[in-house]
Parts: structure tokens; C-alpha cells; sequence
């Protein structure tokens, strides 16, 4: 189905406004607007993206998503990711546990390594579905550059706000470097009242997200409950994960979300979503930057619990550990659950528990 042909976003229900910030300002270092990303860096963490030239790229992302989807089953499950803490290749639905009760998930991914997407024809950690390896050429190779260009865009700016050394966080970011940088496309059955991915935090540094459905919610600061991220055509909506939370003492914030079914007719369609995830370089610990910053070392000094941004794990640990205690194979109760599978946000049990 063409994007224009879904129904459009209902008008009655409320949603939650995010910034809109220029990419093309951003990349002539316009100040203003580069305040205005501060804003929306610090304040929630997302916010949307205009002007970043991939909508062609996306385009085509979400047809290799629909191809590989339509793989027969038995063809699919030869990639799935398993239950040892591996993001890579496909997932299938009812293996993530969506709340702290296990409630077991209806989504199925595709995740395509950044590693393996760059190392084509040579693999890096894994081989996929014919349908991807048909794509990695001519359509997922250049969305990963295209994202790795807008993200490294992000990461300067942000890097010189939070006065760190001129290119501190692109050096933990490393092009050549094996990470947990992936591209993911979801695919998930319309079921009323059915939450489709739990309320999380994002793993990583920066999430570039492109939606044609609603369904994503925020849980603003203060704010009681839960509320939609509109999707608005040529608008990405960029997020913050945990990675940039700690190394920055939490001065970047990389707040909670999650994936209900679409609202009004919007829920009777398939929903597809498309993310490039960028994260750290798989040996950099995850740990505030304060060396380098008065900034965050100050941020650290008033930190409630400076403990949380020490968390002595690397980047793949940290990854692993949140990928695989995700996985209902791994659930043991809620208690665990929690404790085991969640990022940085500090939150309560009550939480998440699916409404
Ligand atoms: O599908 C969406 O709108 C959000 C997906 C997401 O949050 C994730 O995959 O981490
Ligand atoms: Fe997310």
C-alpha cells in the first residue's frame, strides 16, 4: 500500500507538538536553529526532521521492509535473531516481552547491520533474507550513508554544545568500527487496543525514525499520560537513547516511548516503520564524559544518582544485555524483567504494565 493511500491521522486525538528543526539550517551551522535543537536535545529528546533529502531513500527502504515481510515463514526464521542478545537480521513476532507482565509482542523486524550493510559483499556478523541481499546495493547501502551523514551532522553540533573537544563523540562513532548501528524495518498487524513495542527507551546514541502511521507515543516530562507523535510526511522524528544520556550525565535526554496501535481508521492497516539507529562503537564504555566537559563534569556534581552515568558496561554490553532480557525466552517476572531489560530512565513497575 502507497503511503497516500492511508487514512489520515485522526484531528481529535491529542498529540504531543514536537520542535521542527531545519536539517539544512543545521547543516549551514545557523545558530538559532542550532539553539532550537539544544532546546529539543535537552528538554524531551525528539523532535522532528525536515529537509533532510532522504524521502526517496525511505521510499524504497519501506518496499525492501514489504519484500522481505512477504518471505514465506520458513524462509524468515533461518534469520531470526535468537535469544542471546543479538539485534541483527530478522525477528520474529511473539519473541519480546512488551511489558513488565510478558506480554508477548506482535511485531516482526528486519534489522540490517550498519557493519554489513557497508561491508557488502562481505559479511561482517551475519547473512540475511534473500530480499534484503537483493537491496543491499542499490537501496539499504545508501540510506545507511545518507543516515550516517545526517547523525554525524547531529553529533557535531551537539558535541560543540555540550563543549566537549571538537570531534569527541564522532571519534565514539566510528565509521569503520563494528557497533550495534542498525537499520530496522517494523511491520505490525492492526489489533485494537493492542500495545505493539514496550514503553522503552531507545539503546543508542541518535534514532532517525520515518513514519506514515501514528501509533508512537511520548511520555512527556510531567505529563501524566501517554501522547502521539503526529507523523507528518517529510518529517523524520529524531530521538536520543541511552548512550548520549550517560555520556552526557543526562544532560541529553533519551526519554521513554512506545508503539500503540494506530488510532481511529488508522488502526485497521498494517502498520510499517522505518528507523536508522546509530550507537557507539562497540568498546566505549558507557560512562559521562566529564574529563573532557566542565559542562557535563558539573551535571555529574548535581547528578540525584551520579552512579547511573558510571555504568562500568561497553556499549555492547549494554546492547546485549537490553536486546536479550527483552526476549520472552529470557523472562523469568516482572521484577526482572525490569530490572534486567530497561535503559536509562528510572521508572516504576506501574509503567510498564500495557494499559
Ligand atoms: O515504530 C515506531 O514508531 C517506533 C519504533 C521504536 O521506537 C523502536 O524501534 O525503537
Ligand atoms: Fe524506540
Amino acid at each position: 500500500m502507497k503511503a497516500t493511500d492511508l487514512p489520515p491521522f485522526p484531528d481529535d486525538v491529542p498529540t504531543h507538538p514536537l520542535l521542527v528543526i531545519d536539517y539544512a539550517l543545521i547543516e549551514q551551522r545557523d545558530p538559532e536553529e542550532i539553539e532550537r535543537l539544544w532546546t529539543a536535545a535537552t528538554k524531551l529528546g525528539f523532535w522532528y526532521l525536515k529537509n533532510h533529502g532522504v524521502d526517496e531513500d525511505v521510499r524504497e527502504m519501506f518496499d525492501m521492509g514489504t519484500e522481505t515481510m512477504a518471505l514465506p515463514m520458513a524462509e524468515k526464521m533461518k534469520f531470526e535473531q535468537g535469544n542471546e542478545g543479538i539485534s541483527f537480521g530478522y525477528k520474529a513476532a511473539g519473541t519480546c516481552a512488551i511489558d513488565a507482565a510478558g506480554t508477548v509482542d506482535t511485531a516482526q523486524f528486519i534489522n540490517v547491520a550498519k557493519d554489513d550493510a557497508l561491508a557488502w559483499p562481505a559479511q561482517a556478523h551475519r547473512a540475511y533474507p534473500s530480499a534484503v541481499n537483493a537491496r543491499m546495493t542499490c537501496t539499504i547501502k545508501p540510506f545507511v550513508e545518507k543516515s550516517l551523514a545526517i547523525n554525524n551532522t547531529l553529533l557535531d553540533v551537539l558535541n560543540d554544545k555540550l563543549g566537549l573537544p571538537k570531534g569527541t563523540l564522532a571519534r565514539l562513532h566510528p565509521r569503520e568500527d563494528y557497533s550495534g548501528s542498525e537499520t530496522r524495518v517494523l511491520y505490525s498487524p492492526p489489533i485494537v487496543g493492542r500495545q505493539v513495542l514496550s514503553a522503552h527507551t531507545d539503546f543508542g546514541s541518535l534514532s532517525l525514525l520515518y513514519n506514515r502511521l501514528g501509533g508512537l507515543q511520548v511520555l512527556v516530562p510531567g505529563a501524566e499520560s501517554w501522547q502521539y507523535v503526529k507523523p507528518i510526511p517529510g518529517h523524520a522524528i529524531c530521538n536520543l537513547g541511552d548512550a548520549m544520556s550517560i555520556l552526557s550525565a543526562g544532560i541529553l535526554r533519551s526519554n521513554l516511548h512506545r508503539v500503540v496501535n494506530p488510532p481511529g481508521l488508522q488502526g485497521t492497516h498494517y502498520r510499517f516503520s522505518l528507523v536508522y539507529f546509530m550507537r557507539p562503537a562497540n568498546s566505549v564504555v558507557l560512562r559521562a564524559l566529564a574529563d573532557s566537559s566542565p559542562l557535563i563534569a558539573d551535571a555529574v556534581a548535581h547528578a540525584p544518582d551520579p552512579t547511573m552515568y558510571e555504568t562500568g558496561a561497553t556499549a555492547i554490553e549494554w546492547f546485549t544485555r537490553r536486546v536479550k532480557m527483552i526476549r520472552v525466552a529470557n523472562y523469568k517476572n516482572p521484577e526482572t524483567w525490569l530490572a534486567t531489560s530497561r535503559g536509562t530512565e528510572q521508572i516504576d513497575l506501574a509503567t510498564q504494565i500495557a494499559a
